[in-house]
């Protein structure tokens, strides 16, 4: 069975229950229609006049609630005399915290810019018609449930002439010789709170390497002199190393490469908003392994892990889309003095957070550093009040996993079709040549054969493969590795980051509606059939609606079918729902999880909020 479900509870002060009913979604079963529906009204309200308040629980208010007849002021006054009020300390810290721009809103504004936006990213897709202007305008709304109003007619679609025979490399290689020498390759994500120290870390890691030369750090260390912030040098060397790409679509990813003795690495990261949560989604979906910056100086891990709880969601989405490793870079260090009592404080709380959402001790490692120091990231040695920690750096670390999770299987390279996530589109300097680059998610490719590319179906035939941050030529390109591929045939203006491609004779469909098996996350309000959401799959991002809830599944056993005539759902429940895109312009080609654990992962977004993860389950039942 698939490991993704899981039980966790992000709001640890939300836990008693009322023992009538078992949790709160059976609670919600019990009323009837009418009592639903002022139920969802007052619920919300409830909350909010809750919020300096401790030691409830969902279940508990809408009891209090549904007890008091639905009178609102009473049961509220109820509520209060039983409650504590939060302590002043709290508070004073929880205000500073939310006077600061909150990950939510950077959200909240960058989703609307992207329904704004969405007209820019389709254009140069001039093939295809909208002849329903009141859907567009009402797309342009942005946000709001009543205006993500399906398009009624469908798209016309320029086709192709799709290849129905391959084509042979231009120079075949020895693929199991080629696999035996190569070097591991792994690519990672990094996550963590604002200003938890990930640029500087991976600053400070670009340049221990030797992935950037002293010329670059010495003019951004001359640079961030000059506005007096001369730690900042090393924060600015990710901006400089990555290759930024413009792909048309709502986040951007660059990637930096690396490599050391034993492995080639991939840096995956999403500049601009490093956290945003979309942005992590993207860049998540696209690696095998996350580098987790805990800040672990004075009070930083406490309101960073508990207050606005971004690690948490950074990490159970790191979970959700399959995320096979998580390293946790027990940063900034040097502030605390390499004190160990610290260390084991972070990683005792930590660890509970990750046994309660599923991840197991062997998918972590630990390792204390200081990226602004740089003791604990590659070569250099601990200082000498550190005897605590004997074990690899982070670099170090990363090789070790890389070893670990790359045991290269020849079947499974040379008998699964190649697939390749698009992430990035540019024209290639003659008209009918394109260079997409992005990652190869399953198989492997060699110049001379020819891939057809979805949803536009066109069949266009690998001239050169590139690698690295100088774009070298390379023989081949195997699943995991993040390529530039040179194409010819292409119509470079009908293919968008998100798109996929595969070999010739391996089909993928493009979906409007298919059925999706998820877990609920914390919900304000229950999922009902036409509730209006942001759907992420890789990087792609789409507007989206629950068409129908089929059934509520046993979240250990998603065979098991607990309820079937589902009115709605609640939080924390695993069911299979049918899912409709709602955004007709483009189709988008889609995979089962079944045929690719990575494209099959799917996250659900709502106001700014994780409501769902989950895995598609059939296309167009
Ligand atoms: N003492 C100490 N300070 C550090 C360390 N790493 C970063 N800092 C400081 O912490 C602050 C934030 O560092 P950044 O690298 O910008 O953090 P970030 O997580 O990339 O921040 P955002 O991009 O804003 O999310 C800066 O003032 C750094 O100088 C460290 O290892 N030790």
């Amino acid at each position: 069975m698939p490991q993704y479900y899981d039980d966790d509870d992000m709001d640890t002060d939300l836990q008693d229950e009322v023992p009538e009913f078992r949790d709160e979604a059976e609670f919600d079963d019990y009323l009837n229609d009418e009592e639903y529906q002022l139920m969802s009204e007052m619920f919300p309200r409830a909350k909010k006049e809750l919020a300096d308040y401790v030691g409830w629980d969902n279940l508990s208010v809408k009891v209090t609630i549904f007890d008091h007849e639905f009178n609102f002021d009473e049961a509220m006054i109820e509520l209060k005399r039983s409650l504590k009020k939060k302590k002043t300390e709290a508070k004073k810290q929880a205000v500073s915290n939310f006077q600061q721009k909150s990950p939510d809103d950077v959200v909240l504004e960058a989703q609307k810019k992207a329904f704004e936006d969405v007209e820019k990213t389709t254009k140069g897709v001039e093939n295809i018609k909208i002849s329903n202007p009141k859907a567009e305008d009402e797309n342009e709304q942005g946000l709001d449930e009543e205006e993500d109003k399906p398009f009624v007619s469908e798209p016309t679609i320029r086709t192709y002439r799709k290849a129905l025979v391959p084509t042979k490399p231009k120079k075949p290689i020895d693929l199991e010789d080629h696999l035996q020498h190569k070097k591991p390759h792994l690519s990672f994500v990094v996550l963590g709170h604002v200003d938890a120290g990930k640029s500087t870390l991976m600053g400070r890691l670009l340049y221990d390497v030797g992935a950037v030369d002293n010329k670059l750090i010495r003019k951004l260390k001359k640079e961030s002199e000059m506005i007096g912030k001369s730690s900042f040098h090393l924060a600015w060397v990710m901006d400089q190393t990555s290759e930024e790409r413009n792909r048309g679509v709502t986040v951007d990813i660059c990637t930096s490469d690396f490599k050391t003795k034993d492995a080639t690495f991939t840096i995956v990261d999403a500049p601009g908003h490093r956290d945003f949560v979309p942005n992590a989604i993207a860049g998540v979906s696209q690696v095998d392994v996350a580098v987790l910056s805990i800040d672990c100086s004075t009070d930083a891990f406490e309101s960073g892990f508990n207050l606005d709880g971004q690690t948490k969601e950074h990490t159970l989405l790191a979970r959700s889309l399959g995320v096979r490793h998580i390293v946790v870079a027990m940063n900034k260090m040097d502030s605390v003095d390499w004190y160990e009592g610290r260390f084991e404080d972070i990683k005792f709380e930590l660890r509970n957070f990750f046994e309660d959402i599923g991840i197991k001790d062997d998918q972590l490692s630990w390792v204390p550093c200081s990226g602004l120091t740089g003791e604990g990231v590659y070569q250099k040695e601990y200082p000498m009040g550190q005897t605590w920690y004997k074990g690899p750096s982070l670099v170090g670390r990363l090789e070790e996993v890389s070893r670990e999770l790359q045991k290269y299987s020849f079947e499974d390279i040379s008998n699964t079709p190649f697939v390749f996530s698009i992430l990035e589109v540019s024209p290639g300097s003659k008209a009918n040549e394109a260079v997409v680059s992005g990652r190869v998610e399953s198989g492997h490719i060699q110049g001379g054969e020819t891939i057809t590319v979805f949803p536009s179906e066109q069949s266009v035939l690998v001239d050169q493969i590139l690698t690295g941050n100088e774009q070298t030529p390379a023989p081949v390109a195997i699943k995991g590795d993040f390529v530039s591929l040179k194409l010819r045939n292409a119509f470079y203006d009908d293919i968008q980051g998100g798109d996929l491609a595969a070999v010739v004779g391996y089909d993928i469909p493009s979906a409007q509606e298919f059925s999706a098996q998820i877990l609920t996350f914390n919900l304000d309000r229950p999922l009902l059939p036409g509730t209006s959401f942001i759907l992420f799959r890789g990087s792609c991002e789409q507007p989206a609606r629950v068409k129908k809830l089929v059934s509520v599944v046993d979240k250990s056993d998603p065979t098991k079918i607990l309820k079937k005539k589902v009115r709605h759902l609640g939080s924390k429940q695993a069911a299979i729902i049918e899912i409709e895109l709602v955004e007709k312009k483009r189709r988008v080609p889609m995979l089962t999880f079944g045929e690719n654990k990575h494209l099959g992962r799917i996250v659900l977004r709502k106001e700014g909020k994780t409501i769902a993860a989950g895995v598609v389950k059939a296309l167009e039942f």
